[in-house]
């Protein structure tokens, strides 16, 4: 059992802590009930050798004591390296885990070192790596312990006398094995609080988005750099008071330029009359930030238009960061001759995926993005995810790709760097915790180190080599029922809960193979979480060209006395470097009967009764057999107790499991409703544009139908106006003709006056058939050429069918005055056969009645009077 504190380099992978957090209300003196504590620390064994050194003995195992309930539950006892009660400070955990060593192995000799919290949601986690308003966590502890450790041997980018560095940021640029973007903390500083910085205001306001930092959760409040006691007009926006002057710091070299001084005008500007401006010395920084991102919908507060955006926070001032604990006395040994260089870099695993925390949000001013996808990634609602691979200058160990790196030459910049990393890191109020994290937290600080060349244009400057502390703040695994969560924050559970299931599988393998004293076969490439943590913890294979030892790696496993047993004693199960179960032993009675036996102690009054009599005279013989069988029973009760306080255990942890088991269903029910919606979403935006083409379509033709209805109307008219002006003026032209018909008409009358008809007559009698006809005569075609040749006939037959078809409409008599000489024949010939028809029931005249006629007329002729004939 004691192996926890035994060190054994070549099978932990971990050093495992414990921190219990203390209770955050007093207890409440009236409460009826006060519930019996389940976590019990066992006291400091006597003091060995190893902790010889140290003022404080730390208790090393817990016992778990399930609480009373129907269940007869094992006690569970678990070896920690380490444990850090209630009462425990920020430094002593930064003390007592080992934290400083690892620092200086970076510093020194470049082995990594990660520093990770493991822990029910709302347990410390984050208070332990951040920290809160009084007190620093161990990123800003470590930070402040490096930066003093290297003083002055530190190259910064900017300085105030001195142009930028370049020379710096490519040489670190080409050193880097990630494809990293290399920037200093001025530049990305400049980029983030300057205008660019709106966007990301604007996405700090989604409920993802961290409420409060960690570093600066508490009741203090902060003012802003405009609000200084004794302010001029103008302030230094960062001020280093706490510094101590031994370590050279300049304010104005860790001052960027952009940032280094503001006017001590008021930060915010009312938005609205709904909102009343708050003079800014009442309105602290993250208060302000709290009240904008928690209140998402009011477009009161943040307006969507570039003129009437409320001013972004400004860059909170080093001074207003928690300056305790101090880490003056922990100052380690940088290597002589050597400049270093510290770059910072932040990313969270979220849903399984890297998202850098210091990539440039969307600028606002930049142009709207056509795609919904381009939008809502220009909303900064998506971010693009990094990959965890190997580049071409890490073969050998993979790396987070393509990461914002930050140079900073100073910790007050570097805690700039922090706090505007952590504003994009996703938190959300659940029923467990207020702020609680929805991703996985990792700080990275890189510590470069190259020999120091003898002044400037040394022909080839020596590459960078140096190692990284990685501190991490996971995410807290929680039961839905208690965090009450749900939605996307229960999908976000459902996720974190995955990761950390398994890591504690990994963890489980490390403590099963310290135990048994073999090597662990680590399975950790099951998810982002544990390929992280775990991918650095082995030496590197490729010996040849790098020889990394693996990374000194600290876990700090938080729990809180007083919150969930079942979700501690899982996580206690899986983390704990050693763990032992026992079942509380209940005196049988057979032992007791047989004690008393066997002992023969006398009855109260000191005499013996007639019972005790009578087993006195069983024999010893018969008497050790009952006896073994009575130890042989309780031993077998015993270890039956065992069994099912082992097969309760994992009752709980298949209970646990299923639950999980139950989240992730639920967490799939939740995507795949969300796949359904946008499949649906999709389809309907198909379906609107087909509907649209559709309609577009049938607009196109209903205008062409009716332009050509337009069109045919327009010819329509055309026509008619050309038909009436044409017939106009062929009713002229026809008149004409009539007038010149009628003048040769004349003229032949008159010609006719003159000749005798009789002769005329006779050359064409045969060709003319005179036949009656009611009312006048109608001649009848015999000789077409006739007719041509004979304008007289021509003018009979006219004036036969003009009064033959009297009557009938202007119009057709116009049609039958143009027609040609044939036609009018023709017509005349129809006209006279349909009147013959008409006239069919009438008899024939006879031969000799047309012969009088003929008479008749030859006389009529001859008396010269034609017209009579019609
Ligand atoms: N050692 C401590 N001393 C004082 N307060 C503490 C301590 N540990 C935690 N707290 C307080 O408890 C609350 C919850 O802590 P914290 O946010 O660190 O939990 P967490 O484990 O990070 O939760 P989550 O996983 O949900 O993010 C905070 O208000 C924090 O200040």
């Amino acid at each position: 059992m004691d192996n926890s504190s035994k060190p054994s380099p070549q099978t932990s992978l971990f050093q495992v802590y414990l921190r219990l957090r203390p209770p955050i209300q007093p207890p409440i003196p009236k409460q009826k009930e006060v519930p019996e504590p389940w976590l019990i620390v066992e006291p400091p064994s006597p003091t060995t050798a190893e902790d010889e050194n140290t003022t404080k003995t730390f208790p090393k195992h817990v016992t778990l004591q399930p609480p009373n309930d129907s269940r007869k539950r094992a006690i569970e006892r678990f070896g920690f390296t380490k444990i850090f009660q209630e009462e425990a400070t920020q430094l002593d955990v930064f003390r007592e885990t080992g934290t400083a060593d690892a620092i200086q192995s970076v510093l020194q000799t470049g082995r990594d070192g990660l520093v990770a919290t493991l822990g029910v949601t709302g347990s410390g986690k984050s208070h332990t790596i951040l920290g809160s308003n009084s007190q620093r966590g161990l990123t800003q502890m470590t930070l402040d312990v490096l930066f003093r450790s290297i003083g002055e041997k530190i190259r910064r980018p900017h300085h105030p006398d001195l142009p930028t560095d370049t020379e710096l940021l490519s040489s670190l640029q080409a050193s880097d094995a990630s494809e990293a973007q290399v920037l200093s903390a001025t530049t990305f500083l400049d980029s983030s609080y300057s205008d660019g910085d709106r966007a990301r205001l604007s996405r700090a306001q989604t409920p993802m988005s961290r409420a409060q930092t960690p570093m600066m959760v508490g009741k203090q409040t902060l003012e802003l750099p405009g609000s200084f006691p004794h302010s001029p007009d103008f302030q230094p926006c960062i001020a280093l008071p706490s510094l101590p002057s031994r370590f050279g710091l300049d304010r104005s070299a860790v001052t960027p330029p952009s940032i280094r001084m503001i006017p001590n005008t008021p930060e915010i500007e009312p938005s609205s009359e709904k909102e009343p401006w708050r003079p800014p010395s009442k309105v602290p920084f993250l208060t302000r930030l709290k009240s904008l991102r928690k209140s998402p919908a009011k477009p009161s507060v943040v307006k969507d238009t570039a003129s009437h955006y409320t001013r972004r926070p400004p860059l909170p001032r080093p001074s207003t960061f928690p300056q305790s604990p101090d880490v003056a006395s922990f100052s380690m040994d940088s290597a002589a001759h050597s400049e270093y260089a510290v770059l910072l870099s932040m990313y969270e695993v979220y849903n399984d995926r890297i998202f850098d925390l210091l990539s440039n949000p969307t600028s606002p001013n930049a142009a709207p993005m056509a795609t919904r996808q381009g939008a809502a990634l220009q909303k900064g609602l998506l971010r693009r995810p990094l990959l965890f691979k190997n580049t071409e200058m890490s073969s050998d160990r993979k790396v987070v790709a393509g990461l914002r790196k930050i140079v900073c030459g100073s910790y007050d910049e570097a805690m700039l760097v922090l706090e505007t990393g952590l504003t994009e890191r996703r938190v959300a109020g659940t029923g467990s915790n207020s702020v609680s994290s929805r991703s996985h937290g990792f700080f990275c600080i890189e510590v470069k180190k190259r020999p120091q060349m003898q002044g400037y244009g040394a022909p080839v400057m020596p590459t960078w080599t140096g190692g990284t502390m990685s501190i991490v703040d996971l995410a807290g695994s929680e039961r839905a029922r208690n965090a009450k969560t749900t939605g996307s924050t229960l999908a976000e559970a459902g996720k974190i809960n995955e990761s950390l299931m398994y890591l504690g599988q990994c963890l489980q393998v490390q403590s099963d193979s310290q135990q048994e004293g073999s090597k662990p076969i680590v399975p950790f490439r099951q998810c982002k979480l544990t390929e992280l943590l775990f991918s650095n913890s082995f030496p590197s294979s490729n010996h040849a060209t790098n020889c990394r030892p693996p990374q000194k790696a600290i876990m700090i496993v938080t729990a809180d006395p007083a919150g969930d047993f079942n979700a501690t004693s899982q996580i206690l199960r899986y983390s704990a470097l050693a763990r032992e179960v026992t079942v509380p032993r209940v005196p049988s009675v057979t032992s007791a009967i047989l004690g008393g036996v066997t002992k023969g102690k006398p009855g109260q009054n000191g005499r013996h009764t007639p019972h005790d009599m009578h087993n006195n005279y069983f024999s010893a013989q018969e008497l050790e057999q009952a006896t073994n069988e009575a130890v042989r029973l309780a031993e077998e009760c015993n270890l039956l107790s065992v069994r099912l306080a082992e097969e309760e255990i994992k009752r709980t942890e298949a209970e646990l499991q299923l639950q999980a088991a139950e989240e992730r269903l639920g967490v799939m029910e939740q995507e795949v409703r969300e796949e359904c919606w946008s499949e649906m979403e999709e389809r309907m935006e198909e379906e609107k544009e087909r509907w649209r083409l559709a309609w577009e379509q049938e607009k196109v033709r209903g205008e062409e139908f009716i332009d050509g209805k337009l069109e045919i109307l327009e010819k329509t008219t055309k026509i008619s106006i050309h038909e009436d002006i044409s017939s106009e003026t062929r009713v002229d032209e026809l008149e004409r003709e009539n007038e010149t018909l009628r003048a040769k008409l004349r003229a032949l009358e008159q010609e006719m006056q003159t000749r005798s008809p009789t002769k005329k007559a006779r050359g064409g009698a045969a060709a003319v058939t005179k036949a009656p006809v009611k009312g006048g005569l109608v001649l009848q075609e015999t000789s077409n050429s006739n007719v041509a040749t004979n304008p007289f006939l021509a003018s009979l037959r006219l004036r036969d069918s003009e009064a033959t078809i009297k009557g009938r409409a202007s119009e057709d008599d116009l049609q039958v005055l143009d027609v040609s000489p044939r036609k009018l024949s023709l017509r005349s010939s129809s006209v006279t056969r349909a009147m013959v028809q008409e006239d069919q029931p009438q008899q024939q005249p006879a031969p000799t009645t047309v012969k009088k006629q003929r008479k008749l007329t030859t006389r009529k002729w001859d008396l010269g009077d034609p017209d009579d004939l019609f």
